[in-house]
């Protein structure tokens, strides 16, 4: 029977089928009543994008919760309650009486004790035999790389609540960089900067949308609308492209501080490989417009982007179950084995 690739991520999870491609690609979030979120059952009333749309204006009586954040499970019983939620959406008739199989991703900088929490979950949530791949290289798998080859690969995953730089070859990993910092903080700095600079309150959902808009390379200005700190009347601000370099930069120089970490952290050979076929981007935050090119200026290699930064890594996952050798490979290959 064909399986699953998922990739529950800080911000989206995606699930791959193995026959259909990709069938589910909703955001991280799930509502439940307030009451419920802090009981020991959590019930999801809504997951996915029906609760994205109440973010920032639940009712009261309800609230909007994340089961991830910077990619791992801090609460068992929400991604519990939120997986069962994603998996009764992706099934079809007769399947909630077989177990399907999956392979999941999970960051490569994963602790053991967070690995065991989500093989916990996704067993409690009806998966049969999950088996877990380091987030990296599901990615690249689902971006056409082989990670068994013996020549060094690169890949950066940009997504919201992590950056993951990581280099393999072989079966193995050979550099791993991480940071907290990420699509998230890019918000965030957009948020603080329109806050300090013009004095204007922007809804969380209305400040990502901006931030999806904006270019930190063409001089392109956008318009956005909020509550005026003031006067708490609603007002216009049209926000100039120096304004969004001045507001982003210092968040996006902290995402590439990990990849010019890894870089140091490559034997010299490895490090050849990397200089000639460059680094694949994947993740939601590199589609940023003018990061891939920021990249490129700052490293001077060539930068690939994958042509499905949202979805390869379920893509990838999904893959690796008719392609075990690679799972096999790198059930081991965590940071804390390295
Ligand atoms: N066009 C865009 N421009 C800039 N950022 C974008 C764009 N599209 C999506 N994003 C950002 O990408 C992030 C989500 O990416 P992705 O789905 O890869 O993350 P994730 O896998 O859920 O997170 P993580 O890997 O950290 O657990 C969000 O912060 C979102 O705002």
């Amino acid at each position: 029977m064909a399986g699953l690739g998922i990739d529950i991520g800080t911000a989206n999870t995606v699930v791959c089928h193995q026959r259909r491609g990709v069938v589910l690609d909703e955001p991280s979030v799930m509502v439940v009543p307030a009451s419920g979120a802090r009981s020991r059952r959590v019930r999801p009333l809504l997951v996915g994008n029906d609760a994205r749309d109440l973010v920032g204006r639940c009712p009261v009586g309800l609230t909007t919760m994340r089961p991830l954040h910077d990619g791992v499970i801090v609460d068992l019983e929400a991604a519990r309650g939120f997986l069962v939620g994603v998996m009764s959406k992706v099934a079809v008739p007769g399947w909630q009486r077989v177990r399907p199989r999956a392979v999941i991703e999970v960051p490569a900088g994963a602790t053991a004790l967070e690995r065991r929490a989500l093989l916990e979950v996704a067993a409690e949530a009806g998966i049969h035999k999950p088996s877990l791949i380091p987030e990296p290289i599901a990615g690249a798998v689902g971006c056409g790389l082989d990670p068994l080859e013996p020549r060094a690969h690169m890949v950066m995953d940009v997504g919201g609540g992590t950056s993951e730089v990581t280099a393999f070859c072989y079966g193995g990993l050979l550099a791993h960089r991480s940071s907290r910092i990420a699509g998230d903080e890019l918000t965030l700095a957009l948020h603080r900067y329109l806050r300090a600079e013009h004095q204007l309150l922007v809804g969380e959902l209305s400040v990502e949308a901006l931030k999806c808009r904006v270019d930190l390379d063409e001089g392109l200005s956008s318009v956005v609308q909020g509550v005026d700190l003031a006067t708490g009347r609603p007002r216009l601000v049209t926000l100039e492209s120096e304004e969004v370099l001045e507001a982003l930069r210092p968040t996006v120089d902290a995402i590439l501080a990990a990849l010019a970490g890894a870089l140091d952290d490559l034997p010299p050979q490895a490090a050849e490989d990397i200089l000639t076929d460059g680094v694949m981007l994947f993740g939601g935050s590199t589609q940023l417009r003018g990061f891939a090119k920021l990249v490129e200026s700052a490293f001077a290699f060539p930068v690939r982007m994958s042509a499905r930064p949202l979805t390869c890594v379920a893509e990838g996952a999904a893959r690796c179950l008719s392609d075990r050798d690679v799972v096999h490979a790198y059930e081991d290959s965590f940071v804390d084995a390295m």
